[in-house]
């Protein structure tokens, strides 16, 4: 279908409120990934308020490490959402296809990650769904956070966990002590250590049946296999750290012997 000033391409992906279309811009051949969200499954799911919120949130980011949106606008039955393109497409496609990555590569992810979340934590933003599923690559092979919080997954090998996988939780928010905003930016130190175990082993620290799980996260019970270099593990142990105080600033990751060994 064409949309005035679109040429709209192959579907990109497809999620629960919405489908991704390959787009170009006639007059520039500009070319982005146009995400279109119907009104009415947003009513339905009541959703709209939180879409306008992250519509608000995005359009005021920009990092080389962050999925831009470049603007959003409606006609009476839709949204359509101005998306950057990402020239090699999911991550964790990449990831399952690959099994386990190198230290070098993954090293220089966790770097672009922690880059990323320096500036959304900056900004008081708190990602929150830090995984495989929600990170692109792009042209050059720098990665880029999206959130794909609208989507649930095609059956398409992603985890099968009904309401989205735990595997990324942290401890705080499993048992949540202190009721009142346990949503802090360290969150993110934690997934990030998650995200760092499950790039160099192929599969996340706590991955188990979903009671299991929880309860392996709640007690930080993981085990680090022993062909990760002392970096490596080093740098995991610092990040999955049960008290959200304890875990390893942003700067510290950046600045870490595994980190600085493997980017330039
Ligand atoms: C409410 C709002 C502001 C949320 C905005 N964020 C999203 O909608 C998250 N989202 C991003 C996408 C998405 C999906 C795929 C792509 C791609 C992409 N590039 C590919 C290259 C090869 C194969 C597949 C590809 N997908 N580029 N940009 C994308 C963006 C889908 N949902």
């Amino acid at each position: 279908f064409h949309l005035g000033m679109f040429e709209i391409g192959k579907p990109l992906g497809k999620g629960k409120f919405g489908r991704v279309y390959l787009a170009r811009t006639r007059s520039t051949g500009f070319v982005c990934a146009l995400k279109v969200l119907h009104k009415s499954e947003l009513q339905q799911g009541k959703v709209e308020k939180q879409v306008r919120r992250e519509i608000e949130i995005q359009s005021n980011l920009a990092h080389p490490n962050v999925l831009r949106l470049y603007g959003h606008f409606h006609d009476s039955k839709r949204i359509f959402l101005i998306l950057e393109f990402a020239g090699r497409g999911e991550l964790y496609k990449h990831l399952r296809k690959a099994g386990k990555f190198a230290e070098p590569l993954a090293a220089q992810y966790i770097a672009q990650m922690a880059s990323a979340l320096k500036y959304l934590h900056k900004k008081h933003v708190i990602h929150r769904d830090i995984k495989p599923e929600n990170i692109l690559v792009g042209l050059h092979g720098e990665i880029k956070i999206s959130d794909f919080g609208w989507s649930v997954h095609a059956p398409n090998n992603r985890r099968k966990t009904m309401c989205g996988t735990l595997d990324y939780l942290p401890p705080e928010m499993i048992r949540p002590g202190r009721e009142e905003n346990w949503y802090d930016e360290k969150v993110d130190l934690w997934s990030l250590g998650v995200l760092a175990y499950e790039f160099l082993v192929g599969e996340a620290p706590f991955e188990d049946t979903p009671v299991m799980t929880q309860r392996r996260i709640a007690r930080g019970e993981m085990t680090i296999p022993t062909n990760l270099s002392a970096e490596a593990r080093d740098l995991i142990k610092r990040l999955l750290v049960l008290d959200p105080e304890k875990r390893l600033a942003l700067e510290e990751v950046e600045r870490h012997p595994w980190i600085l060994r493997h980017c330039v």
